[in-house]
């Protein structure tokens, strides 16, 4: 590393204090500057620069052949061994911004088991913009450079004094204090100059690199490990291009490298990023990224095994998560579709970084310093990736830029008339401004481009004087311009041979509403861009993005009743959602929870654990008509259901609507199927004409699979001949406990809170649950009944049918306990039970609810609980019926049966089986 204890004893700044009295350059002296580089360079002092500005002045750096004199100190060249026993390791200004993260940063370096690593380091956070800022301030001739150069003393002194110990530690202070020393002697001579050149400015700003990679490196040698510090002006030699950049020269630098590791070997070396020298041994850098493109070039030189970045990240993203919630970490990128999205300016390398390293295969993994567990993106070939086909895997990612305006010149004069585009886009060229995207159909009526807005007026206004003849004779009609867009742009690498997806595209922006001022697509159609309305942007973009990134069995569910079932549906759905969504890709989101008085409504998914406060304290005011809006105008997510869990026939009555609208239905509600017979056919032509489901397994025996079985016979052809059944958990429940000297009352207060009763238990007493249910069979199985025609045997006693509440009823019922015990004896006296059952008699077209005896033998006397037991006698199942079993009541098993449905739906949708 050259710092300046390597100066030779006759060194000296010269007095730059006292004006020059020659204005004319000339060569005043030279002598060794060896604390710039390793090789001997000469500085070459000029009279003329207190005079003005004039840049060159100030290039004070000149050199000899670096490598002749190297040549000098002749030692025995050991080549680098090269190939995939090294891996580059490059950590930013966050990753060492203090003395905890430089010693974190040293224990990934040791654990990494590569057999030989190269790290390359950024200035500490903040360093570089400070070393910049001293050179702002000695140019303006402020004072203070000298105690902002202090500061930056202070920060490495401190930080030095945190990690190291003993002679480490001296050594390392006393380099820091000589550098420091020469740099103020330096932003002196600024100071006095009033102007530093870049070659100036790049040399002071790169010791927050030398000194972060010393620190670093001696890190990693208090741990027992041989670590050797490269000052990669030494090896890195670099052209500057007119754009501001610089290209690699890969030649001189293997050479360079080569000597430098035959002085220097080790299978650890910490590097200095950003820095590199000109071919000339001036001390340059490598620009914006600069370190970055270090790495990938020192990956290129040693043709390493892998280089990682480390930043402060998880990886790259499918979209800006601050503008998409749901982006995903992309796991793998080609090398193309990482250029394509930092293009558009996604959080990715710069597409300069990826150059050196693609031209070997070598894989570039972005990593996460703050969480190691987080795997990071894999930038490598696109043969490396997964054999994964498919629309969602075309796309890998999206991506904005925003502040563009279009312009768009039109005219008939322009088809077949060569040197148009040519025309237009020198006069673009003319202004300076920078085009982010062409299009023009094939008529060669129009051509419409897009340059950032700030650039429009300049550019508008050339193109008029350009095209001021063909705009007045009419050749041209118009040169518009359309300010406020964006471009959104898809990138993905099996775009090209992905057929539809454009389709999906553009459907995902028809869905959003989302209009689409111009489209681009390269032939490579590793891109495809679109250019919208500002203010569209981001909707546009979590639209697409959750078009391909969504799983296509993601369900916005709307949910209509949190009382006992929907209650405890939604704490089934707490509990399993993300088991779900990792196990078979559904994803469940819950965007609002409505019940009469009041509802919650959420963008991204309500809470499922605070729902129930969060209704209660935050709920507005209930409103159908909003709440199904909210839930079903969601454009970011594909599928919505409603899922009814009222006991209200006004709820049901919005069914035919909803799925007219696309909306799947789920429900336990019964109110709908055992309502108007016309009503019903009318929702159930609709739902088989169309693709959206309607499910209500559990109107009928709550979870247990009734009506699926029903409609598993019917669909394969059975006839069913009568359906006979204890239909009822509550009145099961009832009968089943009823015995010796209980009270019926006690019995079916117990019913009700073990939540088998309807809302109102009068329901379930007057036989028209049981009513509703045998309806709902029949009408299943072809018959064309309505409630009315069902003769139902009411327990309900007379004088209570009419009493106003639920509550009233329940505290009345006791006074007419004897009517109930008095049939119940009777019964008993014949060695009889009491059963309450109904059948559907579909030959007689038919339907019966009544209170019938049993032998204590009989299956139906055999019942425990809840149960519902219902046996179908079909033309298949004649002599022994087709039987299902079970507890037919209750919340968990009601829940789960809704639960079953909504992932019934989901398989519909395409979930895996
Ligand atoms: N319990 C069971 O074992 C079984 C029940 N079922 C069915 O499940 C459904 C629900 O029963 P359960 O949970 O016990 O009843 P609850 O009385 O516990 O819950 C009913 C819910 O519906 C809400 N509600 C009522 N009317 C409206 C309306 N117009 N708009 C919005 N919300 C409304 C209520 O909200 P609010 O309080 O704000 O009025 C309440 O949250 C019923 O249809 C029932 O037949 C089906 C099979 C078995
Ligand atoms: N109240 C009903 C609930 C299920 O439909 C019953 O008791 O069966
Ligand atoms: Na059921």
């Amino acid at each position: 590393m050259a710092f300046a204890s390597s100066l030779p004893p006759s060194y000296s700044l010269p007095n730059l204090s006292s004006k020059p009295k020659n204005p004319i350059t000339t060569l005043n002296k030279i002598y060794p500057f060896s604390f710039l580089h390793r090789a001997p360079i000469f500085r070459v002092s000029c009279s003329s620069q207190l005079q003005g500005r004039d840049s060159s002045n100030f290039n004070l750096f000149a050199s000899v052949n670096s490598a002749d004199v190297l040549l000098e100190e002749a030692v025995e060249e050991v080549r680098v061994p090269k190939g995939d026993t090294w891996s580059i390791h490059k950590f930013g200004g966050t990753c060492v911004g203090t003395s905890e993260r430089i010693q974190n940063v040293a224990n990934i370096v040791v654990k990494d088991e590569s057999q030989r690593k190269l790290v390359v380091v950024s200035a500490m956070s903040k360093v570089t913009d400070m070393m910049y800022d001293l050179i702002h301030k000695a140019q303006a001739r402020d004072d203070s450079y000298v105690t902002a150069m202090d500061a930056v003393l202070e920060k490495h002194k401190l930080t030095a004094i945190d990690l190291l110990k003993g002679d480490d530690l001296n050594k390392f202070l006393e380099r820091l204090q000589q550098d420091v020393n020469n740099l103020k002697a330096m932003l002196r001579a600024i100071y006095i100059a009033g102007h530093a050149t870049e070659s100036f400015s790049d040399f002071v700003a790169g010791h927050g690199e030398l000194w972060s990679a010393e620190l670093l490196s001696a890190v990693i040698r208090k741990s027992g490990l041989k670590c050797a510090c490269m000052d990669t002006r030494d090896v890195l030699v670099v052209n500057p291009t007119s754009s501001d950049q610089v290209d690699p020269d890969y030649v001189e630098s293997g050479r360079r490298l080569d000597k430098w590791y035959s002085k220097n070997s080790s299978d650890i070396i910490v590097a200095t990023g950003f820095i590199a020298s000109t071919p000339e041994n001036i001390p340059t850098t490598l620009k914006r990224d600069g370190s970055d493109f270090s790495a990938a070039i020192m990956g290129a030189l040693f043709k390493a095994r892998q280089v990682t970045i480390w930043t402060d990240v998880d990886g790259v993203y499918s979209a800006d998560p601050r503008k998409v919630s749901e982006a995903v970490v992309l796991n793998k990128l080609s090398y193309q579709e990482a250029w394509e999205m930092s293009y558009f300016g996604a959080n990715v390398l710069h597409p300069r970084t990826i150059i050196p390293v693609m031209k070997y295969d070598i894989p570039i993994v972005i990593r996460n310093i703050f969480n190691l567990s987080a795997p990071g993106t894999t930038i490598c070939r696109p043969a490396d990736f997964e054999n994964d086909d498919g629309l969602e895997s075309a796309v890998k990612g999206f991506a904005t830029i925003d502040n563009l305006a279009l312009v768009n010149v039109e005219g008939t004069g322009m088809a077949g008339v060569p040197g148009t585009a040519s025309a237009i886009f020198g006069a673009v060229k003319d202004v300076g401004a920078n085009v982010i995207m062409i299009s023009q159909a094939s008529s060669e009526h129009s051509v419409c481009f897009a340059v950032p807005e700030k650039e429009v007026r300049a550019v508008a206004a050339a193109l008029e004087s350009r095209f001021r003849e063909a705009l007045s004779a009419g050749r041209l009609s118009q040169i518009a311009v359309i300010p406020n867009c964006s471009i959104l742009a898809a990138v993905g690498q099996k775009m090209a041979s992905t057929p539809g997806v454009s389709a999906t595209l553009f459907s995902a922006l028809a869905k959003a509403n989302i209009n689409i001022r111009a489209i681009a697509q390269g032939c490579s159609e590793f891109n495809v861009t679109v250019v919208v309305k500002r203010e569209d942007c981001v909707k546009a973009l979590r639209a697409v993005h959750s078009r391909f990134y969504l799983s296509r069995t993601t369900i916005a569910l709307g949910i209509i009743g949190p009382g006992l079932i929907g209650g405890t549906f939604l704490d089934q759905l707490k509990e399993q959602a993300a088991v779900l969504k990792e196990k078979s890709n559904i994803d469940l989101r819950v965007l609002g929870v409505t019940g009469s008085k009041t509802m919650l409504l959420s963008d991204m998914g309500v809470d499922l654990l605070t729902w129930r406060d969060q209704l209660e304290e935050n709920g507005e005011k209930a409103d159908m008509q909003k709440f199904v809006q909210h839930v079903h105008s969601n454009h970011f997510i594909p599928n919505t259901v409603i899922v009814d869990c009222t006991a209200d026939s006004s709820i049901a009555s919005h069914y035919h609507e909803w799925l007219r609208r696309g909306i799947h239905v789920v429900t336990p509600n019964k109110k709908a199927n055992s309502g108007p017979l016309e009503q019903y056919l009318k929702l159930r032509t609709l739902q088989r004409q169309s693709y959206t489901h309607y499910f209500y397994e559990a109107t009928v025996g709550a979870g247990l699979p009734i009506i699926s079985t029903l409609q598993g016979l019917l669909e394969t052809g059975d006839k069913i001949i009568q359906i006979e059944g204890i239909f009822s958990g509550t009145l099961s429940y009832i009968f089943n406990n009823f015995e010796g000297a209980r009270a019926f009352s006690e019995v079916v207060k117990e019913a009700k809170e073990a939540g088998y009763t309807e809302p109102d238990p009068r329901d379930d007493l007057s036989g028209t649950d049981v009513a509703r249910k045998v309806i709902i069979l029949a009408r299943e199985s072809g018959l064309k009944l309505e409630l009315s025609d069902i003769p139902i045997q009411s327990l309900v006693p007379d004088q209570l049918k009419d009493v106003a509440s639920a509550a009233e009823f329940m505290e009345q019922l006791h006074k007419y306990d004897q009517d109930l015990a008095k049939l119940r004896q009777e019964a008993e006296a014949t060695g009889e039970v009491l059963r309450y059952v109904g059948v559907v008699d579909v030959v007689n077209q038919k339907g019966t609810v009544e209170l019938r005896r049993y032998k204590k033998e009989h299956p139906f006397a055999q019942l425990s609980g809840s149960d519902n037991i219902i046996a179908f006698s079909t033309q298949r199942y004649e002599k022994q019926p087709l039987i299902v079993r079970g507890p037919g009541a209750g919340a968990e098993v009601t829940a789960g049966g809704v639960f079953s449905d909504i992932l019934r739906l989901a398989s519909y949708l395409g979930a895996p089986s």
